[in-house]
């Protein structure tokens, strides 16, 4: 048992899918997962375990944000020895030709969090993606036709901004999406030395000004989370 997760050791397994929402968790485990248990219920950031094609997979929720993120990943990999972390996130698009629905990988996650500012006494520090995982979600996205798109997203603070206007500079720059974990995620697991991925669902549009439902964010996006489970 860690602060933030109950589970016992080898509750939880090498992989694990890691949703902002916890119902989205919820449902994952419920639709996808056999021979489920839940590990976590503290906080109501609910946590399950279960088979999926036979291999042991895990999915717990993360909360909003760089902080709250950081703190679960944190002690997935060292209190349970997590090896594989894997967001399914839903993100804003920042570009004409990124629609709802879109699947986006991100290969990298700028950011205007202070965590890594503070981290590295004010120098820049570049969050990637796990290469290995990178590919072969490219892989299992081919053998399934489907289309994602591949690039920087943004990983921010502030989900409402005090000027809108100002995600045009990120967007003029080729940022693809924004979200609120990847950064610190990808920046706890380098640290560890374990792999991941940000995997995310286009559940806004900046450009258009269209959204998603909160239902259809928990329950409807299904292909990033079949390339996720795919990845055990
Ligand atoms: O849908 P999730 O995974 O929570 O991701 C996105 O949605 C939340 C904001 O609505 C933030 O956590 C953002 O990163
Ligand atoms: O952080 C987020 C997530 C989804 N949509 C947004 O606009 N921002």
């Amino acid at each position: 048992m860690s602060i933030h997760i109950e589970a016992k050791k080898g509750d939880i397994a090498e992989t694990i899918l890691l949703p902002g929402d916890p119902l989205r968790a919820k449902w994952i485990a419920e639709t996808y997962l056999e021979e489920t248990f839940c590990f976590n219920k503290i906080r109501n950031m609910f946590g399950y375990t279960g088979l999926y094609q036979g291999k042991p997979i895990s999915v717990m929720g993360t909360g909003m944000g760089v902080p709250s993120i950081s703190i679960y990943a944190h002690e997935l990999i060292t209190e349970y020895d997590v090896k594989n972390l894997i967001r399914v996130g839903s993100a804003g698009s920042y570009q004409k030709d990124i629609k709802l629905r879109d699947i986006v990988f991100a290969m990298a996650a700028s950011s205007n969090s202070g965590l890594n500012t503070l981290r590295f006494n004010g120098a820049d520090y570049a969050p990637t993606a796990s290469f290995k995982l990178f590919q072969k979600a490219l892989d299992i996205a081919k053998s399934k036709n489907i289309a994602i798109k591949a690039g920087n997203v943004l990983t921010s603070d502030e989900f409402y901004a005090d000027n809108f206007e100002s995600y045009k500079k990120w967007s003029e720059f080729g940022v693809l999406c924004v979200e609120m974990e990847s950064a610190g995620l990808y920046t706890i697991a380098a640290k560890h030395q374990v792999e991941a991925l940000s995997i995310l669902t286009i559940s806004d549009s900046l450009i258009s000004g269209e959204h998603t439902t909160s239902k259809e964010r928990e329950t409807s996006f299904k292909d990033m989370i079949e390339i996720a489970l795919e990845l055990t």
